[in-house]
């Protein structure tokens, strides 16, 4: 077997533990990449495309499927609907598969895996694709064509243009870059660029950033030596933008109450310049063990974390905190590009939902901001009701805080992902 079959097989399994046991992407992914840490750049390339791609087009290949399949892919065996999605999206989407290896694989597939009685109607259903796919009408409905649930851009439409909602679902669909930010204590964007060129990876500065940098593709880059050392944090452009627009000056004390794993707290402590201090929480020992592990990483002598229900009081740093950073879990529309899984996870009732969450912990967070202090709200998602509507609510019940700027970043205005963020600043008293 060679190692493309190889990675067909174990993209299948991947996509059932997604698709069909509700697993989160992201963590199986990782977990398969570093099983198979040992294999060629291209086959996990291969792996990771056909995974990631097969999630993204799930809408579009479904239509296709229904298109020339007798049994529609709801009635299909998890099994099946699997592999066919898997091969659909190598025939429409992949030009350096023949459609005669993608199906041939996947008739393959389908009788090792028990399924030798259905490898004929797998056969026959991608046969008939592949001959007759100039011939099926092209979905025109944005779902279909962008592949999102048709909830999602429904509720979209009703928050933007139309041409704005096409606009977001066709860049949350594009490639990405990988974007870091420099650690600055350790070396100056020059320095990581020239470190990062001998190793064979072009760095570009990131627009609206102070140290961002976007960099060529790379297959592993924890294993760089750069990253070991703690020189950048992986972060996308626009989370940047909370830190650096939250007025942090050195010697102050910072919170953050939703902080793994660490994206934002890392970068305050990295403006505090080693003065003053991070206060990082969240809300189990994992979640705090992942931000301890970047502070040790990243040697930052200004930060620490422990576990505390944002939810709940701290009167130990009541009217304490110079600036404290709320970047509350939410939808993650904005990260779509990212967690191709997302759309077909969250629901229209859990974007309500957290929206009262994150008014929980806004509310809590608020107290520990002292006279004159910053409270800076953040969200990785799209949706006015999880963003300018927790905002203005909140500014409603707290006549003390001032709205200084917010700014709802679309995906791939800065960066990749879709972002919020508001700046509101409590009164002198
Ligand atoms: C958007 S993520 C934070 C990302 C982080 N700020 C960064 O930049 O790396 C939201 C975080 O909130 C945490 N969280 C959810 N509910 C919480 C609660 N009640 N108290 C504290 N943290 C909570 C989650 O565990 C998650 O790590």
């Amino acid at each position: 077997m060679t190692n493309t079959e190889n990675m067909r097989q174990i993209a299948l399994e991947s996509l059932i533990e997604i698709l069909e046991k509700k697993q989160y992407a992201n963590l199986i992914e990782n977990q398969v990449l570093t099983k198979y840490a040992y294999l060629e750049k291209r086959d996990r390339a291969f792996y990771t495309r056909l995974v990631e791609g097969t999630l993204e087009r799930l809408v579009t290949l479904d239509y296709y499927i229904n298109a020339v399949s007798k049994v529609p892919v709801k009635k299909q065996k998890p099994l099946i609907r699997t592999l066919l999605r898997m091969s659909v999206y190598q025939i429409l989407y992949m030009d350096s598969v023949p459609d005669s290896a993608a199906i041939n694989e996947a008739v393959k597939l389908a009788k090792k895996r028990g399924f030798a009685s259905l490898s004929g109607f797998v056969n026959g259903v991608l046969r008939n694709l592949s001959r007759q796919r100039d011939q099926i009408a092209p979905p025109k409905d944005l779902a279909t064509v962008y592949s999102y649930p048709q909830w999602m851009v429904s509720y979209f439409m009703e928050q933007y243009p139309a041409e704005k909602v096409e606009e977001i679902l066709h860049h949350l669909n594009l490639p990405q870059d990988l974007i870091v930010r420099v650690n600055l204590q350790m070396n100056t964007v020059e320095q990581l660029q020239k470190e990062l060129k001998t190793c064979g990876i072009t760095a570009v500065p990131v627009p609206e950033t102070s140290c961002g940098l976007a960099l060529s593709q790379i297959d592993r880059l924890t294993d760089l030596d750069a990253f070991v050392q703690g020189k950048f944090y992986v972060q996308d452009a626009s989370s940047m933008m909370v830190a650096e627009h939250a007025g942090i000056r050195e010697g102050d004390y910072v919170i953050d109450v939703c902080a793994a794993p660490g994206g934002k707290s890392t970068h305050a402590a990295q403006i505090l310049n080693g003065t003053g201090c991070v206060d990082s929480r969240d809300l189990t020992e994992y979640k705090v063990s992942l931000i301890e592990e970047n502070i040790n990483r990243l040697r930052l002598s200004n930060m620490t974390a422990k576990v505390w229900d944002a939810t709940v009081l701290d009167e130990s740093v009541v009217n304490r905190a110079d600036v404290v950073i709320c970047d509350a879990p939410c939808s993650g529309l904005g990260v779509m590009g990212k967690k191709k899984d997302i759309r077909y996870r969250v629901t229209r009732e859990d974007i309500t939902e957290l929206s009262h969450l994150q008014m929980k912990i806004l509310e809590n967070a608020k107290c520990y901001v002292k006279n004159g202090g910053t409270l800076l709200y953040s969200t990785c998602t799209i949706t006015r009701e999880e963003n300018e509507q927790v905002v203005e609510q909140f500014l409603k019940n707290n006549p003390d805080f001032t709205l200084e700027m917010q700014r709802q970043i679309l995906p791939h205005e800065i960066g990749n992902d879709g972002f919020f963020f508001a700046k509101m600043k409590k009164n002198q008293g």
